[in-house]
């Protein structure tokens, strides 16, 4: 609705005045439209605690809004008069973008990783992330501290089946590693700074290199249900279209405004996964692609799958992609998997119809294998992490 305007001008005045401090967790909105006047009465407690009342004249579509009252404590706070669109006569609307929590700052992020090292003893080098039905990765911990999202300061919920919810530390092959048995996903809600912040946290923990898992829709007509596909490089649909984790101001204590990713994906540790894969009689099984992601939550026609192949892509999710991003973006080094759970339906005569149930079914048959892979490849990253 039009009242939308002024929120989002605040938050972007607050983003531009102070670009490492604003967040927008407590700041909250009331506008009370009454045409012609506009009343709006608004209060901010984020670094600054802040009071302002402004008294508005609204013709039927426009109207502008000075700031009459501001009063604020105790650092700076500038108002900035504000051009609304109001819809005529009488609305109300209530803004509380706590709710939002747009930004994952700094310190936001660092708030959540203290609290998490000041309830734990480990001191993970390996952050391990497990996608669709294969949350069994987390119970290969030993030693386990586990710690429910719904616990964490700052932390997402899982909403997805599939996705425990727990974050896990603990032990792997004597190696100190945290896992995330369960994901965030752009089509749960959630901005994409969120689905993301967990990789910002690993790096605050001092995690050097992380394991991302997922299920995905096999593209490549050689690919099997089962396979297990190194990820090679990926193909970022949303960012096409501008939906980028690392979209707006850019905290250099995270990384830099313009990283690479043409390296997303470690070419040692994918040398690494090859040779344990063949060492454990995976070469059946094991093949190396590319991952494209969607946003999901539908799954993908049949000329949206036959697209994709064409482009260069061997399978197909709505995760990992924004995850690698801000992995790379914040230092740490990347190695992913993705278990071929369902053949990607690219035929018009086939009956065959993608769902989640089946996507499951096949992350238990596999699940032993992708174990055994990714604990044999963090028992070698032991020698290999010094250079993250
Ligand atoms: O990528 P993960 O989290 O493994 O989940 C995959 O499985 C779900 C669809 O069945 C989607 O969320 C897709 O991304
Ligand atoms: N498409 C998108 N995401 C998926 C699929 C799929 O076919 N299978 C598992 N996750």
């Amino acid at each position: 609705m039009a009242q939308m305007v002024m929120p989002i001008s605040l938050f972007s005045y607050y983003e531009a005045v102070f670009p490492h401090i604003s967040h927008l967790s407590s700041l909250c909105q009331l506008h009370v439209y009454f045409f012609p006047v506009s009343l709006s009465l608004s209060l901010s407690l984020s670094l600054s605690l802040s009071l302002s009342l402004s008294l508005s004249l609204s013709l039927p579509c426009l109207s502008l809004s000075l700031p009459c009252l501001s009063l604020s404590l105790p650092c700076l706070s500038l108002s900035l008069p504000c051009l609304s669109l109001s819809l005529p006569c009488l609305s109300l609307s209530l803004h509380c973008l706590s709710l939002l929590s747009l930004r994952c700052s700094f310190e936001e992020c660092s708030a959540t990783a203290e609290w998490l090292l000041s309830r734990t003893e480990i001191r993970p080098l390996v952050g391990i992330v497990c996608g669709s039905g294969l949350g069994g990765l987390a119970e290969m911990l030993k030693d386990q501290m586990a710690f429910k999202y719904s616990d964490i300061p700052n932390f997402p919920q899982s909403t997805v089946h599939g996705h425990a919810g727990r974050l896990v530390f603990g032990m792997l092959k004597g190696k100190a590693c945290v896992c995330m048995q369960g994901r965030f996903h752009l089509y749960e809600g959630y901005p994409i700074h969120k689905v993301t912040m967990p990789m910002r946290i690993f790096k605050l923990l001092g995690v050097e290199t992380v394991i991302l898992t997922n299920a995905a829709g096999g593209l490549n007509q050689d690919y099997k249900v089962g396979d297990i596909m190194i990820i090679k490089d990926h193909i970022n649909m949303p960012g096409f279209a501008g939906n980028n984790p690392l979209a707006g101001p850019n905290d250099e204590r995270f990384g830099v405004r313009f990283p690479s990713m043409s390296d997303a994906y470690d070419r040692e540790l994918l040398q690494l996964a090859q040779g344990v894969g063949a060492e454990l009689g995976f070469g059946d099984f094991l093949r190396e692609g590319v991952y494209c992601v969607l946003g999901g939550p539908s799954f993908e026609t049949i000329a949206e799958c036959r697209m994709m192949n064409r482009l260069g892509a061997d399978a197909v999710g709505m995760s990992t992609v924004h995850e690698v991003i801000v992995a790379r973006h914040c230092g740490m080094r990347v190695f992913a998997l993705s278990l071929i759970t369902n053949q990607a339906v690219m035929d018009y005569d086939s009956q065959e119809k993608a769902n989640h149930e089946e996507v499951l079914e096949t992350g238990q048959l596999r699940a032993k294998q992708l174990e055994r892979l990714v604990s044999n490849m963090v028992t070698h990253i032991e020698h290999n992490n010094n250079d993250a």
